[in-house]
């Protein structure tokens, strides 16, 4: 049984705005989603890192930037270990949520334990999710678990838009 909407494509082309959009549709329809986004924040036109927000906008942490913080390097960022804690927020409410949004299961998020725990926990717990997954995902655990239970969706710029209510019926169907 596919219990899992997953959204995965090229850097920037609008995987988190989709997610939003539907997440915003699904939270008109009264659903209690527990989960958090990862948004990038720039500084002077550069980007210097990522947060890591729950879904609620209750939790905020950095979960990586180019100045130095206390996790594993990735690339040109340094992960923190703070963005644990907002992972983790997500399994205490995880029986009362219909859903689960993850924003996003890439290599920065999984380099840091306490994060690739939680999410791991989410995938054992068998709730519906809705994830963006990064298109070069190789996560020996996780990958496989998104391989067999997941509706996989590529954004592109052209299909963005029309993505918007696909993904939506779909989720609506795993929940129903
Ligand atoms: N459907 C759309 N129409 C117009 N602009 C869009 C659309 N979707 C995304 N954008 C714009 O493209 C940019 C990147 O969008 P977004 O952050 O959603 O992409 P992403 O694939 O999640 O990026 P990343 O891989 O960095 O996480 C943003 O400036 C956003 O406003």
């Amino acid at each position: 049984m596919l219990r899992y909407v997953i959204v995965t494509g090229r850097p920037g082309v609008g995987k988190t705005t989709l997610v939003r959009r539907v997440v915003d549709k699904l939270h008109e329809d009264g659903y209690n989603i527990v989960g958090f986004f990862c948004p990038e924040v720039r500084r002077g036109g550069r980007r210097i890192g990522f947060k890591i927000v729950s879904l609620d906008g209750k939790l905020e942490a950095w979960l990586a930037k180019t100045e130095n913080c206390d996790g594993p390097r990735v690339g040109r960022y340094n992960t923190c270990r703070e963005a644990e804690d907002v992972a983790r927020s997500v399994l205490e409410r995880l029986d009362e949520a219909s859903l689960v949004v993850i924003d996003e299961i890439g290599p920065m998020e999984l380099k840091l334990m306490g994060v690739r725990e939680a999410i791991l926990r989410v995938l054992r717990s068998e709730k519906p999710g809705l994830f963006v997954v990064h298109e070069r995902l190789s996560d020996r655990e996780i990958l496989p678990l998104l391989q067999r239970y997941g509706n996989w969706y590529r954004v592109t710029v052209e299909n963005r838009d029309a993505l918007v209510d696909e993904v939506y019926s779909r989720v609506i169907a795993l929940l129903s």
